[in-house]
């Protein structure tokens, strides 16, 4: 598979670096404007590091987009007399719908809209998917290459804002609940190295057992939670200070501000 991405960011090198460990490409175009920051990648025999955003869109069949949205239409109106049939597009960009993509570049297209995360550079991220028409013989391919590098779901293009929220920035959330766990095990005594470890393995033990037994999340609680013991008094006075309540509203206030975004 030959693959071009074009806009090596965060989000773009995340995606190489996913590629790379998974051993997805036999060829790999990284563009961005001032190449000095990615001049290491060149290290890898497969990968070539441009800032000719049209080199790279005629050696490569697989283009994804990961540049920020303000300069996605400029970027696809300077490549689009060089786009054929081999080109699957894959835009992973926020707010930035195929409407759009179309306005510029036309229907016959294989266009796919993803919405990946940045664990896609330690094979783990939740990739939600979506096509134009023309693009929906695409989508397998574009699951298959995202399956690569962790999870993937075709959702309708209507709710890739809400994913956007729940698997893209949830990456964030996650963080933040892992570092509060680790600030709450250092009071408790352990140090910050040790805190940490405690912290992420224990989240990642609970979301393993969640994918792996297919059980809900209260099942798994009913478990641990000792009748008048430690957890669900801890639990308890989490709820009592609002824990499920401000995750909820804070999803929701991350999702009015992509919409506000999407309607600007
Ligand atoms: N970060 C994340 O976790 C996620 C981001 N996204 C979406 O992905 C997109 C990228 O996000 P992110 O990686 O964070 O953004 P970054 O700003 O880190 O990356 C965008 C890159 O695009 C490059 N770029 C700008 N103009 C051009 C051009 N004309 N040709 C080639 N490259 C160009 C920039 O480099 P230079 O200035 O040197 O050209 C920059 O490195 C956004 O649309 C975002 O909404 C989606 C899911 C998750
Ligand atoms: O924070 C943002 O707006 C972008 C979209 C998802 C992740 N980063």
């Amino acid at each position: 598979m030959k693959i071009a991405i074009i806009g090596a960011g965060n989000l773009g090198l995340s995606i190489a670096t996913g590629i790379l460990n998974s051993n997805g490409a036999t060829s790999m175009y990284l563009t961005k404007r001032d190449i000095k920051s990615i001049a290491d990648f060149e290290k890898y025999d497969k990968v070539t590091v441009t800032d000719d955003n049209r080199l790279a869109v005629q050696r490569s069949d697989i283009l994804i987009f990961a540049v920020q949205p303000v300069h996605f239409a400029e970027i696809l109106e300077s490549v689009k007399d060089l786009l054929t049939d081999n080109h699957v597009l894959i835009s992973t960009i926020t707010g930035f719908g195929i409407a759009k993509i179309e306005a510029v570049i036309g229907k016959d297209h294989y266009i796919i809209r993803s919405m990946p995360n940045t664990a896609i550079s330690v094979g783990k991220s939740m990739t939600c998917i979506c096509s134009n028409e023309k693009g929906k013989k695409r989508v397998e391919l574009a699951k298959a290459i995202f399956n690569r590098m962790g999870h993937s779901m075709e959702i309708p293009e209507s709710q890739m804002q809400a994913a956007t929220v729940i698997c893209a920035s949830g990456i964030a959330f996650w963080m933040r609940l892992i570092r509060a766990t680790t600030q709450g095990a250092i009071q408790l005594g352990f140090d910050a190295h040790e805190a940490q470890e405690l912290a992420m393995h224990t989240c990642n033990g609970a979301a393993s057992l969640l994918i792996e037994s297919g059980n809900h999340p209260e099942e798994e609680i009913d478990r641990v939670t000792t009748p008048m013991g430690c957890t669900i008094k801890g639990l308890n006075e989490m709820e009592h200070q609002g824990l499920s309540s401000s995750l909820i509203r804070g999803i929701v206030a991350s999702f009015d501000k992509i919409t506000e975004f999407k309607n600007s």
